[in-house]
């Protein structure tokens, strides 16, 4: 064989080898180390167990507290005992206290009602507060605040002359709230109705369904232990509580007391065993007085609605306290003068000092009054402690961490802590946002030394699952920031926020902030806070959650007329303010695309902005509305919380939101720093079923507008010329929407009759395959009358 042969041959055995190699070579740049040596999934199935073993922890501490909940109420009725009744077990249980159940009873009745009883009184059904006088109480209202309880107890003492103790107690003057609870808010007084007690809820709301708070207006106590006529005497209250003892001490014998069964037993639901009036009749006069105070305050509500615009609440954004008496770094108050911050802002001067004391803290304020600064402030100064700061690492530890839910929002914190860190050199701020290459945030990542990160969950989580290294570099957090923090734990984030807070270290100091805090959000709150957080509200009760000079309104017009409607709305408030600046909010991404389109085609100088647009579009349009006059942003959700818009004049919302906090966040980007503005909230008649969401917001019903014939002729032209798959999109998420969130949703019936009218709207002929793609889409079937199942 000639040499020319064995070459080739050895070549061909030599191809054969170098292609079988690069079919098994893998993808992606070769394997991803993480700490521990573990590879990407052993890394990640690692995080699910710590999440699930968290998840059991927290759940075995909540059964501990029942436990330790039934051993003090038995203790308490054992103590009760008297020995005269010659039961052996009692005389020995009378060790444990010298009370008996109903003295009991009566001296915490007489303690919670007496003056200076107020440390007894949570905020907000929280946990008590460390220092129960703030050094600047927020300015009272010039309108005072319509006490329900006090006004039925003043009724009820001219009316049979007997004095009820309102369970509210008396607010003193130079606090802002003793205790709160939501009763003010939601629960108006239901009588007849039994209001629940769920064991498992927190200490807090055990105290509040322990003494009868929810939707009860009056107290069955008074002071100095005379009991009210009305309400059966505490011995009754006694009796129940011994038939209870009796059926837990024989749980007890069959030894299953402390057992997972029976600690289900009393996970249920139970009535709370409310006092119920005696007498009939004056539960009838009773009816008539709640009914005529429910009237007072419908009549208060359209007052305050009616004069909102003139100054009803003259609350002031900034108070006489100044950055320089904080503890805070001089470099810092000298960027703080220079961005023209001297003064600091009601929850800046609540919240900055429990924050820079190094306490957990839940901090709710109003939209557009400051909190960014609130956060960042003592964010800055944590960095500013850590002796890591200033030594040359080429890898910084990141010591403080701000989550934002959006990336916008996020950016816009960046900027933020940018301008307050202006003299501080050696200390850097990157922001961790989803629509940007992974690649670019590593090199970023390696190349500035920073210790502030601004990030959205998504991406965080990214970079810890993937970036061998970022989780090392999360040990040393000093302060974890949730921004818009109701929504970070929301079902949507909080999966995302659960894996987040595993990787970070126990050891640090957490800070929650929004304008809206919902009751279950202050529940789960402990999964990020430490159970002694404090709770700082600068709204309170007795204020409104929405900005004090901004009028709310809203419009019912019949869906097939919402576009012209929104186009008149424009144009009235084009005419009248010569430097208009609106925001539009739409249900869906692709609504906001059609509405764009359409008001696009009429010539107005709108801009779109939702998560189908490119990062870089979102960022660009951002930026120009943020610098701009006389612009219209049509926009989705994105840009409904947090979102610093400077001088809007007016937000309309079309279509329902999905909840009341998103209304108020949506609302907020008007009014901000206590300037004045307008909302507008365009409503079909199938959606007025959300203003008893916002029942307690003093927005009024405006009449619908008188549309001009020749403008809607115009809408229409304009809308026939919108791209059919926008409108075809748009259908599909609208539809999507509704069936997600409202009740009409749900019944398919009226989905269908909904179809047909938003693509009558927009000129859509709705053929049958179109609404059928639809509701296979929605996953739904078998719709009366409609055939949607493909054969
Ligand atoms: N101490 C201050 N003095 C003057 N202006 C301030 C001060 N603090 C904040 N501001 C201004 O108030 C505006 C609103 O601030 P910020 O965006 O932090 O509000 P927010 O409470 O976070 O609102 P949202 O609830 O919508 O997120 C900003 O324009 C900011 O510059």
């Amino acid at each position: 064989m000639s040499w020319s042969v064995v070459l080739r041959e050895r070549w061909k055995i030599l191809s054969k080898i170098s292609a079988t190699l690069t079919a098994v070579r893998s993808m992606g740049g070769g394997p991803r180390t993480f700490p521990g040596g573990l590879n990407k999934w052993q890394f990640k199935r690692m995080h699910e167990k710590m999440a699930r073993e968290k998840e059991r922890r927290l759940l075995e501490q909540e059964k501990e507290v029942y436990q330790a909940r039934l051993r003090s109420q038995i203790r308490v009725k054992v103590a009760g005992r008297s020995p005269a009744q010659g039961d052996e077990e009692s005389s020995s249980a009378a060790a444990y206290g010298p009370m008996t159940a109903s003295d009991h009873v009566k001296a915490l009745a007489d303690r919670f009602t007496k003056e200076g009883a107020e440390d007894l009184w949570n905020e907000d059904d929280g946990p008590l507060r460390d220092d129960p006088v703030p050094r600047n109480p927020a300015p009272s209202r010039t309108v005072p605040p319509l006490d329900l309880r006090k006004m039925m107890s003043d009724r009820c003492k001219v009316a049979d002359g007997t004095a009820w103790r309102s369970r509210r107690p008396v607010e003193t003057p130079g606090r802002r709230r003793q205790y709160s609870s939501d009763a003010g808010r939601k629960c108006r007084p239901k009588l007849g109705v039994k209001s629940k007690w769920y064991p498992d809820s927190d200490s807090d709301s055990d105290l509040d369904s322990d003494f009868g708070l929810e939707g009860d207006p009056v107290k069955p106590f008074q002071t100095g232990g005379t009991r009210n006529p009305k309400f059966p005497r505490v011995s009754s209250v006694n009796a129940d509580l011994k038939e209870e003892e009796v059926a837990i001490r024989a749980e007890k014998k069959k030894k299953i007391m402390l057992s997972g069964a029976a600690l289900m037993n009393h996970d249920r639901k139970k009535e709370r065993r409310a006092p119920k009036p005696k007498a009939v009749e004056k539960e009838d006069s009773l009816d008539e007085e709640v009914e005529c105070i429910r009237d007072e305050l419908e009549k208060r509500k359209r007052d305050l609605a009616a004069t909102v615009g003139q100054e009803v609440e003259e609350e002031a954004l900034l108070t006489p306290r100044r950055f320089e008496e904080y503890s805070i770094s001089p470099l810092t108050v000298k960027a703080l003068t220079c961005a023209g911050y001297v003064q600091l802002t009601v929850v800046q001067d609540a919240a900055l000092q429990t924050c820079l004391d190094g306490n957990d803290v839940l901090v709710k304020a109003r939209t557009g009054t400051g909190k960014s600064i609130a956060f960042l402030l003592p964010a800055i100064e944590a960095v500013l402690k850590d002796a890591t700061v200033g030594v040359n690492n080429r890898i910084s530890p990141i010591l403080a961490l701000i989550l934002c839910p959006t990336r916008e929002l996020a950016s816009q914190v960046a900027a933020e802590a940018n301008v307050l860190l202006k003299y501080h050199n050696g200390i850097g701020v990157l922001s961790l946002i989803g629509g940007t290459r992974f690649k670019v945030d590593q090199q970023r990542l390696e190349s500035d030394p920073c210790q502030i990160i601004v990030a959205t969950p998504g991406r965080l989580l990214d970079h810890i699952e993937n970036k061998s290294g970022f989780s090392l570099r999360l040990l040393g957090l000093k302060i974890l920031v949730l921004d818009e923090a109701d929504h970070l734990l929301d079902l949507g984030f909080r999966k995302d926020i659960e894996k987040i807070v595993d990787c970070l270290p126990r050891k640090r100091q957490s800070l929650l902030f929004s304008a809206t805090i919902p009751k279950e959000v202050r529940r789960i709150s402990q999964v990020v806070l430490k159970r002694e957080h404090t709770f700082i509200d600068t709204v309170g009760l007795s204020s409104q959650e929405t900005p004090p000079k901004v009028s709310q309104s809203y419009i019912i017009a019949p869906h097939t007329l919402h576009f012209e409607v929104v186009h008149h709305l424009l144009k009235e408030h084009i005419m009248q303010e010569a430097n208009y600046k609106v925001i539009v909010f739409c249900t869906t991404a692709m609504v906001t695309q059609l509405t764009f389109a359409l008001l696009h085609n009429l010539k107005m100088n709108a801009r779109e902005m939702h998560s189908r647009k490119p990062q870089l579009y979102r960022t660009r349009i951002s930026d120009e509305f943020r610098e701009s006059k006389r612009l219209i942003l049509v926009t989705s959700d994105v840009s409904s919380r947090g979102m610093n818009y400077p001088d809007v004049t007016l937000v309309l919302q079309m279509g329902v939101p999905c909840d009341r906090e998103q209304y108020i966040h949506r609302l907020g980007r008007t009014g901000r720093e206590g300037k004045n503005g307008r909302g507008i909230m365009l409503l079909a008649p199938w959606e007025e079923y959300f203003l008893d969401e916002i029942r307690e917001l003093p927005i009024g019903k405006l009449p619908m507008p008188v549309l001009n014939p020749d403008a809607g002729e115009k809408v229409a032209e304009s809308m026939g010329k919108v791209d059919m798959s926008i409108k075809e999109a748009a259908y599909h998420a609208w539809l999507g929407y509704y069936n997600s969130i409202s009740q009409t949703g749900r019944d398919k019936t009226t989905l269908v009759e909904l179809a047909n009218r938003f693509s009558s709207s927009m000129g859509l002929q709705c053929p049958p395959a179109l609404f059928r793609r639809t509701a296979l889409k929605m996953g739904l079937k078998d719709i009366p009358g409609i055939r949607v199942r493909n054969s």
